[in-house]
């Protein structure tokens, strides 16, 4: 009898179960129906079961199988370029979205609107961050909290961090010179150090030496991101998971909480001395002037609540501010080897800038890092890295009686669906951008006579309006001290040929089965072979395998 009852309750709760999720998914696929039915551009081949999933699939197998799926996306997205809008519908997977690569609809919803952020993206970055962040945060708490950042990350503090820069870009470079002749290496891992010891100087004022030695924050934050996954069911339904990211995230919370303690005591100390040292005003971490701004609201302790959300924002910066920036460095240095004729012009406006000792340079910059601004074809060079490269997008959510309009002039409603604003491909809309597929780094040196100057709204690479990247500032310093300090000198040519002969040379009996029955996975994204992956900040393929030479003619 008490067998039946079991039975009994867990088929009626099982049948609940199951009712509610179909409920669910009939009242979601009837709202994209009804907006099929208006005409809302999107793939035909939508179904009430799968929605979009089995239409991407058809671009996902046309891509190697570890390239970002942004990449099929894009290519998805040329059939819409009448429209520069299109709705995919990923229920349960991901949420609907229009896809959008037009800049005039991108500016209505970043600019115009600033539409909110999504919660899907909120609820995938909480194991990274541990609690709200800037990247997730809507309204009044988000304007608090950039409002306390943004002094950090100012103009004039950045050019301030510019010796800690440099500092970090010579160990980097160094270690670049020791790979001279010794074989072939990883660029990634070297780019990734590098900007995670910078991060951790410009926002926690942490001397880390981490391109040199471990570091308790990363290695934790590197734990917590092993587990991590926005969209992989294979890592999100791992039973560890929570456990390994919750204790990894502890550490790191526990970690910074210990460093504000630190800085308040010395702001106290700052503020309590009356008497001058006669030493040079100590450089602001991030977070002293974080800090700082919130003592001035009439705080006197550090309160439990503005310890926890604090932490989150460094946690959200070291993420956020590594991996792109370290993918960036290692495309930098792929089209430097890709153009040499720019490698040389960069280097004929380091010498000019600089002069001609490339030593030189290290002091100038330290004691005058406004010369920067001076490097005009080097920054070119970099924004048209970024456009073919641009690591990151954004998604937003939909409103209530909010429309955007595609470029035939239609409102199409974001009531029920957000946006997905996709880089990849509005930095190569051929109508926004000429010779869209062609690396021209003039393109940022013209004016608005010449067909080549860009529509300012168009290259977004950190976003644009009030929600745009809080870091942009220290990435184009970082990334113009880093080719500056290393260009001139030494080139980077990448092993990708050498390092698949290894691979295929490793290859064991399962693999050269696999190979047999499935055919070789494809090895190139439209001719690229460094192509960007869904890792962190779209790390290149296989870390960029490379080797380090000096520069022939020096
Ligand atoms: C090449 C490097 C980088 C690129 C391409 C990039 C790109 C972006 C983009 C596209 C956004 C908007 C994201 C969204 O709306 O969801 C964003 C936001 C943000 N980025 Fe970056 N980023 C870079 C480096 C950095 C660095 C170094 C930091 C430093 C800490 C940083 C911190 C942030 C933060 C905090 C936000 C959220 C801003 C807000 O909503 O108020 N990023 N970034």
């Amino acid at each position: 009898m008490e067998l039946l009852t079991i039975l009994f309750t867990a088929g009626v709760l099982l049948c609940t179960c199951l009712g509610y999720l179909v409920r669910t998914a009939y009242t979601h696929r009837r709202k994209i129906n009804e907006l099929r039915k208006r005409g809302v551009p999107m793939p035909k081949e939508w179904s009430w079961v799968t929605g979009h999933l089995l239409v991407l699939q058809k671009y996902v197998d046309k891509i190697p199988p570890d390239a970002a799926v942004a990449f099929a996306m894009r290519d998805l997205s040329q059939e819409y370029a009448d429209q520069e809008i299109f709705l995919m519908d990923f229920w349960p997977v991901y949420p609907a979205l229009f896809t959008v690569f037009g800049p005039n609809a991108i500016e209505k919803i970043c600019n115009k609107y600033n539409l909110p952020k999504t919660a899907t993206a909120a609820n995938s970055m909480q194991p990274v961050t541990g609690g709200p962040s800037l990247i997730s945060m809507n309204g009044d708490e988000w304007k608090y909290w950039r409002s306390l950042f943004n002094p950090g990350f100012s103009t004039g503090a950045m050019l301030n961090n510019v010796p800690h820069i440099v500092d970090s870009v010579l160990v980097f470079r160094e270690k670049l010179i020791e790979k001279i002749g010794k074989g072939m290496f990883s660029l990634d891992e070297f780019t990734t150090k590098l900007t995670m010891e910078v991060i951790l100087k410009v926002t926690l004022d942490d001397s880390s030496n981490y391109q040199r030695a471990p570091h308790i924050l990363p290695t934790a934050l590197g734990r917590i991101l092993s587990w991590h996954s926005f969209w992989d069911p294979r890592i999100l339904l791992n039973p560890f998971r929570p456990f390994v990211q919750r204790y990894n995230g502890q550490v790191i919370d526990t970690y910074i909480k210990k460093e504000l303690e630190k800085r308040l005591l010395e702001i106290r100390a700052a503020k309590s001395s009356t008497v001058s040292d006669g030493q040079p005003k100590a450089i602001k971490s991030v977070i002293t002037l974080a800090l700082e701004a919130y003592l001035d609201e009439g705080e006197n302790v550090l309160d439990e609540r503005f310890a926890k959300f604090a932490a989150s924002q460094i946690r959200l910066f070291l993420f956020a501010g590594t991996d792109t920036t370290a993918s960036i460095l290692v495309y930098i240095y792929h089209m430097l080897a890709k153009h040499p004729e720019w490698r040389t012009k960069l280097r004929e406006e380091h010498d000019e800038v600089f002069g001609k000792r490339s030593i030189d340079a290290i002091g100038l910059l330290r004691g005058t890092p406004s010369l920067l601004n001076n490097c005009k074809l080097t920054l070119a060079f970099i924004k048209e890295t970024l456009r073919l490269y641009a690591p990151a997008g954004t998604m937003r959510a939909g409103l209530p009686g909010v429309t955007v309009t595609d470029l035939q002039g239609n409102e199409q409603p974001m009531d029920y669906v957000g946006a997905n604003v996709l880089h990849q491909a509005l930095h190569l809309n051929p109508r926004v951008w000429p010779r869209a597929h062609e690396f021209l780094p003039e393109r940022f040196l013209v004016g608005p006579e010449d067909e080549l100057h860009p529509d300012p709204a168009a290259f977004r690479p950190f976003e644009q309006g009030p929600r745009n990247c809080i870091g942009q500032t220290l990435v184009y310093n970082e990334l113009r001290v880093a080719v500056i300090l290393t260009c001139r000198d030494l080139e980077i040519t990448d092993a990708y040929d050498d390092f698949d002969r290894e691979r295929e040379s490793q290859l064991g009996a399962w693999g050269r089965w696999k190979r047999t029955v499935f055919g070789e996975p494809l090895k190139t994204l439209h001719g690229d072979r460094a192509y960007q992956t869904d890792s962190g900040g779209a790390h290149p393929v296989d870390g960029y395998p490379c080797y380090a030479k000096w520069a022939k003619d020096i």
